[in-house]
């Protein structure tokens, strides 16, 4: 059997190349889980599009409806939520979708799909109209129900540690594709004039001490003094205070410098405000195989288990040993309630 370093990828390798590459290591693979993640570069691809040309073709702004978060859908998100719903939808590995557009599971007719997403469509919406970095977020799962039959919310609400692919799409400076199916995580660059994702960043590794932290400085009053003295540490260390209010952006950033982005319960958010099956999650499994951590003040987000569509939950994540500081800060704090 071929070893992982025996199929080792060279940088500028297509993300179709690298994907048959990888699947030879594992013989019993039958390429669907393959074909899903083309079919969700080929989503981004077109998202992309929209992105770049949003002022142009009237699609920047508000849809006028609310979703089930209770909040504003911006055009954008109802487009990308369209474009991924149908990509998978027409790729046929995908049974169900559960999307942070979408009140409830959607059954895609693929009664033969083996697999399940979660999706952020679109990640970062308060920064769309404002030509800010922002990205899409999914999570890949088998299914539990059999096949061919209709799936159920038990094909959604599985635990984070039995996610088989995790990734996101971050519309930058440049677009990059960033995923992981449990073997390393790895970054594909898109080059629009050619139409393909080239691998860019192989094994990406977060360091395990970083100088940067991510928050609303807005919310800092509603912290408990755990967080507070926390982020009053990194001041003094003079580490810097980044946040661009996406948080695709802020974790890749942090990803590749070392660092931690905390959205700590708040007055308007007591239980957190970013969504377990779809933000924190695919996040969390992504910065583990980096060789980082992600919590939610008391245990491993991947060892959360999911009680609802549309939950959320505090997080930290980032540099392991900036999250683990943030934890047993807090630890120390809840023992003494
Ligand atoms: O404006 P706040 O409260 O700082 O929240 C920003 C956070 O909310 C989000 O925008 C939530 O995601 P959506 O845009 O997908 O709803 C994150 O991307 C970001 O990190
Ligand atoms: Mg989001
Ligand atoms: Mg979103």
């Amino acid at each position: 059997m071929l070893s992982e370093e025996d199929i080792a990828v060279p940088v500028g390798t297509t993300l179709d190349r690298f994907i048959m590459r990888k699947q030879e290591a594992f013989p019993y693979a039958t390429g669907e889980l393959s074909q899903l993640i083309r079919d969700i570069a080929l989503a981004s691809k077109i998202i992309n599009r929209e992105i770049n040309r949003a002022g142009l073709i009237n699609i920047a702004g508000m849809y006028g409806t609310q979703n089930i978060q209770g909040e504003e859908q911006q055009k954008l998100d109802v487009i990308a939520d369209v474009r991924f719903i149908r990509a998978l939808k027409n790729g046929g590995e995908v049974c169900a979708i559960i999307s942070e557009e979408q009140d409830k599971i959607i059954d895609t007719g693929n009664r033969h799909g083996k697999y399940v997403v979660a999706l952020d469509p679109l990640d970062g919406s308060s920064n769309i109209d404002v030509n800010v970095s922002i990205g899409s977020i999914f999570s890949v799962y088998r299914r539990v129900t059999p096949v061919g039959t209709v799936p159920n919310e038990t094909d959604v609400l599985q635990s984070g540690r039995k996610q088989v692919a995790a990734g996101y799409v971050l519309y930058g400076s440049s677009t990059m594709l960033v995923y992981t199916t449990g073997h390393g995580v790895h970054g594909f660059t898109y080059d629009a004039s050619l139409g393909e994702f080239f691998l860019s960043h192989t094994e990406i590794k977060i360091p395990e001490k970083g100088k940067i932290f991510s928050y609303n400085e807005g919310n800092y009053d509603d912290f408990s003094p755990a967080i507070q003295s926390y982020i009053t540490d990194c001041k003094t260390r003079r580490y810097s205070g980044r946040y661009i209010g996406s948080l695709v952006a802020d974790f890749h950033r942090n990803m590749l410098k070392g660092g931690i982005y905390l959205y700590p319960p708040t007055q308007k958010a007591p239980n957190g405000k970013l969504r377990l099956l779809y933000e924190c999650y695919p996040l969390a499994m992504l910065i583990e195989q980096a060789g980082g951590m992600a919590t939610d003040g008391k245990q491993p987000i991947l060892d959360i288990v999911p009680t609802d569509l549309h939950q959320r939950t505090p997080l930290y994540i980032g540099s392991a040993d900036m999250v683990r500081t943030v934890t047993q800060g807090l630890e120390t704090e809840y023992a003494a309630q």
